[in-house]
C-alpha cells in the first residue's frame, strides 16, 4: 500500500540530488535580510516577483533581525520534518480518526486518495495533516490529535508566529505598493484583515507522497492556485510545478538525459521548481489576486513525481497558509478595482475550496482565480 510504505526519507543532502535533466523555474531569489532592512532595491524585486510569477524564493540564512529570525524558522521547519514523518507512519486506521471532513472542516487528515486532481475526479496520490493557527493559540476550541502531534504545540506555535511574520512582511509590501482606495488605506491596508490573534482560516500542512509509479503521469496534487493571501512552503524534494505564464521563460536542462515523462510534464509551460536548502518558497493565493484587482498573481501549481532519481524517494512538504481574517469579504481594495457580483467572505471561500477538492464532483466548484492566472500579459 502506497501510505504504509517505508522507503527511504529524504535528508537535508537530498537538496544537492535535484537533476540537471529538467527544465526549472526562474523564480527570483529574494533576502529576507534585506527586505527587513527595507533595501530599495530588494523591495522593488520582491514586489515585481509578487506581480510577474507570484512565486519566488525566500533566503531565510544569515538574518540577524529581532523581527523575524530565519534561522529559527528554517531550525523548526527541520524539527516538523521530523514531527510529520512520525505522524504519517501511524496507521492509516489511526490517522483516519482524525479526518473531520464529514464534519465540514478541512483541519486534519486527509487520506491517500481522498481528494481529486481533475475535473474527471481523479484520485490524489498524497497524504495532508493539516492543523489550525487557530487552535494552537486557543483563539478555537483545540481539535482531536494524536498523542505524537499533541506533544509538539510549542513548536507549531513558533513556526506559526514566524511563518505570520514572513506574510505580513510580504502583505505589508505589497500593501504600500498597490493603489488602495482611501477607506482601505484608512482601515489599515491588507496587513488589517490578517491579523496573528484574529480568527481566520490559517493553518500548517503537512504533506507526504510515496514514489509514484515510473511510467505513471502521476500527478500527487493536482494544479491549483492556493486559495488564501501568502503561502510559505519547505520542500526538499522535486516534484512542485508552476505553470509560467507566456511571458516567462524556463531555465533549460543544463544537461539532456530527460525521461519521456517528465519532457510530456513539460508540457504546456510547466517547470520544476528546484528545491534551494536555506530558502522557502513563497507564493501568493487567491485572496490577494481579489484584493488587488487581478495586479498581484496567484500562479496555478501542481505536484508531480519528482525528477530523475529523486522519483524513488518519498516526498514530504511543510507549508504554511496565510488567510484573511474569516469575515473579511473577498473584494477590490483598489483604486478603480471592479466589483465582483459575488461578495464571499475568506471562510465560505476556503470552505468551498478545500472541500470541494475532497468530493468527486467538486472540482468546477471548487476553482479559484486560475482564469485569471492564466492571463497572459501583467495587469499594468
Ligand atoms: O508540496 C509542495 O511542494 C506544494 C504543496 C502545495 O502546493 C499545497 O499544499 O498547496
Ligand atoms: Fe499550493
Amino acid at each position: 500500500m502506497p501510505h504504509s510504505d517505508h522507503s527511504p526519507s529524504p535528508a537535508r543532502d537530498t537538496f544537492a540530488s535535484f537533476p540537471p535533466t529538467v527544465p526549472t523555474a526562474p523564480l527570483l531569489r529574494v533576502s529576507l535580510q534585506k527586505l527587513l532592512d527595507r533595501d530599495p532595491e530588494e523591495l522593488d524585486r520582491c514586489w515585481k516577483a509578487c506581480c510577474e510569477l507570484g512565486f519566488f524564493y525566500l533566503d531565510l540564512q544569515n538574518t540577524s533581525s529581532q523581527a523575524i529570525d530565519g534561522k529559527a524558522l528554517l531550525q523548526d521547519a527541520d524539527q516538523l520534518f521530523e514531527v510529520m514523518k512520525g505522524f504519517f507512519d501511524l496507521s492509516v486506521e489511526e490517522k483516519t480518526q482524525y479526518d473531520f471532513a464529514d464534519k465540514g472542516s478541512y483541519f486534519g487528515y486527509k487520506g491517500y486518495g481522498k481528494g481529486i486532481v481533475d475535473a474527471k475526479g481523479t484520485k490524489d496520490r498524497n497524504e495532508f495533516y493539516n492543523i489550525s493557527k487557530d487552535d494552537i493559540l486557543g483563539l478555537s476550541e483545540q481539535l482531536p490529535s494524536p498523542d505524537v502531534l499533541n506533544a509538539q504545540r510549542d513548536l507549531y506555535e513558533s513556526y506559526i508566529k514566524s511563518s505570520h511574520a514572513v506574510c505580513m512582511l510580504i502583505t505589508s509590501l505589497v500593501s504600500s505598493r498597490l493603489p488602495l482606495t482611501s477607506s482601505a488605506k484608512d482601515n489599515g491596508g491588507l496587513e488589517a484583515v490578517h491579523k496573528l490573534g484574529s480568527v481566520s482560516g490559517d493553518q500548517i500542512r503537512f504533506v507526504k507522497a510515496p514514489p509514484q509509479e515510473p511510467n505513471l503521469k502521476g500527478v500527487a496534487l493536482g494544479e491549483h492556485t492556493d486559495f488564501g493571501s501568502v503561502t510559505v512552503l519547505f520542500n526538499r524534494l522535486g516534484g512542485l510545478q508552476v505553470r509560467l505564464p507566456d511571458y516567462i521563460d524556463a531555465i533549460p536542462p543544463a544537461t539532456h538525459g530527460i525521461s519521456s515523462i517528465e519532457q510530456q510534464l513539460c508540457n504546456d509551460g510547466w517547470a520544476y521548481v528546484r528545491p534551494l536548502p536555506g530558502h522557502c518558497i513563497v507564493n501568493l493565493g487567491d485572496a490577494l489576486v481579489k484584493f488587488s484587482d487581478g495586479k498581484l498573481r496567484s500562479n496555478i501549481h501542481r505536484v508531480v513525481a519528482p525528477p530523475g532519481e529523486q522519483a524513488k524517494l518519498t516526498r514530504y512538504s511543510l507549508v504554511y497558509f496565510c488567510r484573511p481574517e474569516d469575515d473579511v469579504v473577498l473584494q477590490s481594495m483598489v483604486e478603480g478595482g471592479q466589483e465582483d457580483e459575488e461578495k464571499v467572505t475568506a471562510k465560505e471561500w476556503i470552505l468551498r475550496r478545500a472541500l470541494g477538492r475532497r468530493k468527486a464532483d467538486g472540482w468546477e466548484k471548487s476553482n479559484g482565480t486560475e482564469a485569471t492566472s492564466m492571463r497572459s500579459s501583467v495587469k499594468a
